[in-house]
C-alpha cells in the first residue's frame, strides 16, 4: 500500500512530503513554496497525542537527530514567579528600585522599559484603579509580585486567552490545597477588591493553576521569572528526559534533542532533578504538577542500576542495599536486596529526612564539611545514593572556585584529583539519569576540563607526562568545552562560567605550545 496522500494544496495524490515535520504532502516544490508561509509556523516534527495517563504530550513525526532543534516557540506570557525578588516589570531583569515605574511605581530597570509593551496592559489597568505599588525591600523575595502574571494573562486579547484556557490547570485537586487558599486571598481578593475585576475566584484561581502547571522557569542575572510556551508545555515528564531547553534574546523557548529520538517516541522533559530519589522526585511532583509520575525509573527499585534510593541494610556482616519493593507504593515496606531484611517505609522515610535536615544545616562555604559527610555515609549510603550525588556535586564545585578560596592553584594535587575523580563518576551515571547532550552534562564539563588540564600541566612540568600526552588531553578539553560552550550559551546563570573555562584551556595550551 502506498504511503502517500493528498497534496495538501491541489488534492492530488502523492508521495512527496515536507522534510522539515513529515506530516503535510505536496505534489511538487512550486505547491510547497506557496504553502510555506501557511505551513511555516506548524512545520516541527512533532504532533500532541493524547494517552490516558499523560495526556496530552508531543510525540515524535519523524526521526529527531541528537543535538536537533525541535521547537522554538514564543510565549504567550512572561512575568514574574508567585514570590520574586524585585524585578523589572519590562524585561524581567533584576531591578534595583532606582527606577519605580511613572504610572504604577513598580520598580522598573530604567526608562525604556517603561513603555514596555509587556507592561502596559497591567499599568493602565492599575493606574486607572489609582493603584501604585510599594515595594521597598531591595533583593528579598516577596509575594508582592504574586498577581502580576496571572492578571497578564487574564488581560490577553481574547484569541490569546482562548489558547491559555485551553491548558491544563489540575485546579479541582489544588482546591484542596493551603496554596489555594492563599492565592484566593492573595491574588483573586486584590484582583476583585483593589483593581475592581469582574471576574470569580475560580476564573482567577484557575489562571494562577495553568500557570503553576506549564511555566517554565526563566532567568536573567540573579532573577528568576516564568514564561509560558503552550506547544512546549504539551511535553510530558519523564525522570529520564530526551530532551533540554534554552531561551534566546527575544525570550522564546529553544527545545533541543538530547539523543536520537525516533518517530513515533514521546518527547519529554524533567521537571525534577536527576540525582534526587524517586521518593523527592514523586512527591515533588505530586506537589507542583499534580500527578504521580510512574515512569520507568520510578518503577525501578534499583533506577536503571543507579540505586539512587538505596541505603546500606543495617543487619550486621550483610553487604546488602534496602530497597523499595515496590516504589510506586508510598508506603510499601523496603528489602534487603541480599539477606532480605525488611524495614517500614515510615522508617526509610525519617532516616532520608534526617540526611536531608543534614544537608540543609551544613555550612557549605568551604569543602571540609560535605567531604566529613561522604566520609561518615561511606558504608551507610550505596555509592551513587543520591544524597552521595548531591553533596559531590556541590563540591566539585567548590573545588577550583575562586569564590570559595579554591582555585585549581590553590587546590592541592589530591583535591584536584578528587574533583577529576568526583565529576568523571557523576559524567557515568549521567549517562544512564540524563542521557546524550544534556544541560547537566555540559555543566560537568566545565568542571571537569579545566582541572583535567591543570593536571595535566603540572604533570608535564614535572616531566610525568609527555608533551604528546598533554596535547591530546587540551585537545579533548577543548571539544567537550566548545560543545558545553554551545549548549550553554544562553544560559545566563552558566555560559560566562562555560566561556571563562575554554579561555582558560585555551590559554594553558599557548603555554604548553611555547614550553
Ligand atoms: C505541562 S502539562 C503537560 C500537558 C498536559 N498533559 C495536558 O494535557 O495539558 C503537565 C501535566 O501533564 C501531566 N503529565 C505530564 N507528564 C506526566 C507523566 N509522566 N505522568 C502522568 N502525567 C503527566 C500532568 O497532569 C502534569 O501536571
Amino acid at each position: 500500500m502506498s504511503a502517500g496522500g493528498k497534496c495538501v494544496v491541489c488534492s492530488q495524490h502523492t508521495e512527496r512530503k515536507c522534510g522539515g515535520c513529515k506530516s503535510v504532502f505536496y505534489c511538487g516544490r512550486e505547491h510547497q513554496k506557496s504553502h510555506w508561509s501557511t505551513h511555516r509556523p506548524e512545520c516541527r516534527p512533532v504532533r500532541v497525542h493524547e494517552h490516558p495517563v499523560l495526556g496530552r504530550h508531543l510525540v515524535a513525526t519523524r526521526d529527531i537527530k541528537q543535538g536537533e532543534l525541535i521547537i522554538r516557540e514564543s510565549p504567550l506570557v512572561i512575568g514574574p514567579k508567585t514570590v520574586s525578588t524585585p524585578i523589572c516589570l519590562g524585561c524581567c531583569k533584576p531591578a534595583d528600585l532606582s527606577y519605580p515605574c511613572p504610572g504604577c511605581a513598580w520598580p522598573l530597570c530604567g526608562v525604556a522599559c517603561s513603555s514596555s509593551a509587556a507592561h502596559q496592559a497591567e499599568c493602565d489597568l492599575m493606574q486607572a484603579k489609582g493603584y501604585r505599588a510599594e515595594i521597598t525591600v531591595d533583593n528579598q523575595p516577596l509575594p508582592d509580585y504574586a498577581f502580576i502574571t496571572p492578571l497578564r494573562a487574564l488581560l490577553l486579547p481574547p484569541n490569546k486567552l482562548k489558547v491559555f484556557r485551553t491548558l491544563q490547570s489540575h485546579l479541582e485537586k489544588r482546591k484542596k490545597t493551603s496554596l489555594y487558599q492563599v492565592l484566593k486571598f492573595n491574588v483573586a481578593g486584590f484582583l476583585q477588591n483593589r483593581l475592581k475585576m469582574n471576574l470569580s475566584d475560580e476564573e482567577i484561581l484557575e489562571a494562577c493553576a495553568i500557570l503553576d502547571t506549564n511555566s517554565f522557569e526563566m532567568r536573567s542575572g540573579r532573577s528568576r521569572f516564568r514564561g509560558l510556551f503552550p506547544l512546549v508545555s504539551m511535553m510530558a515528564h519523564n525522570c529520564v528526559p530526551n530532551t533540554r531547553h534554552t531561551f534566546d534574546a527575544t525570550n522564546a523557548i529553544l527545545l533541543y534533542a538530547t539523543e536520537d529520538i525516533a518517530k513515533g517516541k514521546n518527547i519529554t522533559a524533567t521537571y525534577t532533578q536527576p540525582f534526587w530519589s524517586t521518593s523527592q522526585r514523586r512527591s515533588h511532583l505530586r506537589a507542583a504538577k499534580c500527578f504521580d509520575c510512574t515512569c520507568e525509573r520510578c518503577s525501578d527499585p534499583e533506577e536503571k542500576g543507579i540505586f539512587v534510593s538505596a541505603v546500606r541494610c543495617d543487619e550486621d556482616e550483610c553487604e546488602g542495599f534496602m530497597l523499595s519493593r515496590s516504589p510506586l507504593e508510598d508506603d510499601a515496606s523496603w528489602q534487603c536486596n541480599k539477606c532480605g531484611l525488611e524495614a517500614p517505609a515510615k522508617q526509610i522515610a525519617l532516616y532520608n529526612q534526617s540526611i536531608i535536615e543534614e544537608i540543609d544545616a551544613m555550612d557549605k562555604r568551604g569543602p571540609e564539611n560535605l567531604e566529613n559527610f561522604l566520609e561518615k555515609y561511606k558504608n551507610v549510603l550505596h555509592e551513587t545514593n543520591g544524597f552521595v550525588l548531591q553533596v559531590k556535586l556541590a563540591l566539585a564545585q567548590i573545588y577550583g572556585s575562586a569564590a570559595y578560596n579554591c582555585s585549581l592553584n590553590e587546590l592541592s594535587e589530591e583535591r584536584i584529583n578528587k574533583k577529576i575523580d568526583i565529576v568523571e563518576e557523576l559524567l557515568q551515571v549521567l549517562t544512564v539519569l540524563e542521557p546524550g547532550m544534556s544541560r547537566s552534562r555540559a555543566q560537568l564539563q566545565i568542571e571537569l576540563q579545566p582541572a583535567k588540564v591543570h593536571q595535566a600541566k603540572l604533570e608535564f612540568e614535572a616531566k610525568k607526562l609527555s608533551k604528546d600526552s598533554a596535547k591530546g588531553i587540551l585537545n579533548e578539553a577543548i571539544v567537550e568545552l566548545k560543545s558545553a560552550e554551545e549548549i550553554l550559551k544562553t544560559d545566563h546563570d552558566l555560559a560566562g562560567k562555560a566561556k571563562k573555562s575554554l579561555e582558560q584551556v585555551l590559554a594553558m595550551s599557548k603555554m604548553l605550545e611555547c614550553a
